[in-house]
């Protein structure tokens, strides 16, 4: 996978510009607030249909001005394709892959990009959304169909959900539920095997890495953790989900939410055996995000037959020197990836890359 270009009107603060890349490494350099992240979720949009920090595509349109448009034209399997998002006021985007038409969700699985930022050192001790946001992510651009089975999980849920509130509030009979529980069960199972499917093998990558970064030293483990069940795994998923929804309508009525599903499950880490969220220091959990997110870019390539585009968002600066030099080895020549920071520091001495300097929204090689 190779962005080739990146092509922007109105865009944050940019005004026009046409950006051409290195299958290499690309450095962002700039002081703060001129615009370098900018350039990553315009590359975020177009591999994933969202930005990673704004739920209001308006934002994203240039002040003062009513629409914009990111295009980023890439290689995949040696094939070029482009994608084109056009924002306009007031108005869904429109997303265009290949001069055609498509909806968001269709989009996933085209460009592959695995974005790196400080809020993923959150990933170990934060809340659980984030890790099964981590897993959602990096299964759905693998895996295409994966996605659409969660998109169409959380409107089941959602309306479930709205469902339960109706019958505790008396508007609606609680044997409404079992076909919606029923369509559930069958869903929540499909996701919960291609999620513990994929921790297996990140398990097995990631702990490569971390063994690495810790001179053999340490092993991580990450284990899925179905919310409810007791045992290690449950042969037959659809009928547990089915029993538990069951089990837990009455409590589910009296809340008005649905208390068992794989949107409570959560993943667990350890090293060596120990559990890394409550005992780890915070150099411990870096290393685990850093083995994490390597294993990661590992995974989709193993799934797609080629490494996905990385996106590092300002954490050069929040690892240490060997941290650092154990994912600048691991991604040159190998990954192309575009990288934020404020100076050059990190990379004089590993002479990598092309620079770009960023200034108020203008960008100059
Ligand atoms: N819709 C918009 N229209 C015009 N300018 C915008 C818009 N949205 C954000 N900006 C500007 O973009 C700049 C922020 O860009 P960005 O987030 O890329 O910063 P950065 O260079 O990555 O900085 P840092 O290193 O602090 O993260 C700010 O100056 C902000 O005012």
């Amino acid at each position: 996978m190779r962005v080739n270009r990146l092509i922007l009107h109105n865009f944050r603060n940019y005004v026009n510009i046409n950006i051409e890349f290195t299958a290499n490494i690309n450095v962002f350099i700039g002081p703060n607030a001129q615009g370098k992240t900018n350039l990553l979720e315009a590359l975020y949009i177009a591999a994933m249909g969202r930005s990673h920090r704004t739920t209001t595509d308006q934002e994203l349109i240039r002040w003062d001005q009513t629409a914009a448009s990111a295009e980023v034209v890439f290689y995949r399997q040696e094939v070029e394709n482009s994608v084109k998002i056009k924002f306009i006021a007031n108005q869904n985007k429109e997303i265009l892959y290949n001069s055609h038409p498509v909806p968001a969700r269709e989009i996933i699985g085209s460009l592959n990009a695995i974005l790196f930022s400080p809020e993923d050192l959150l990933l170990i001790k934060g809340a659980p959304a984030l890790r099964r946001r981590f897993l959602d992510n990096e299964i759905s651009q693998a895996n295409p169909p994966y996605y659409k089975h969660l998109l169409n999980y959380n409107r089941m849920l959602h309306q479930r959900n709205n469902l339960l509130k109706k019958i505790r509030e008396g508007k609606s009979s609680a044997e409404l539920l079992s076909p919606w529980d029923e369509q559930i069960a069958n869903t929540a199972a499909t996701l919960t095997q291609k999620r513990l499917e994929a921790v297996k093998k990140l398990t097995m990558l990631a702990n490569l890495h971390h063994r690495k970064i810790t001179s053999s030293q340490e092993n991580l483990t990450v284990a899925y953790h179905i919310n409810g069940l007791n045992q290690d795994k449950t042969d037959d998923l659809k009928s547990w989900y089915l029993e538990q929804l069951n089990q837990q309508r009455r409590q589910d009525i009296m809340t008005g939410s649905t208390s068992v599903g794989p949107h409570r499950d959560d993943l667990i880490f350890s090293v060596n055996g120990k559990n890394l969220r409550t005992f780890g220091s915070q150099g411990q959990q870096r290393t685990g995000v850093l083995a994490l997110k390597l294993a990661e870019l590992e995974f989709i390539k193993s799934e797609t037959g080629e490494y996905p585009i990385l996106l590092l968002d300002d954490v050069m600066s929040e690892l240490d020197a060997a941290r650092r030099s154990e994912l600048l080895l691991f991604i040159r020549e190998r990954i192309q990836t575009f990288i934020t920071a404020a100076d050059e520091q990190y990379f004089s001495q590993s002479k990598i890359g092309k620079f770009y300097r960023i200034l108020g929204g203008t960008v100059t090689e």
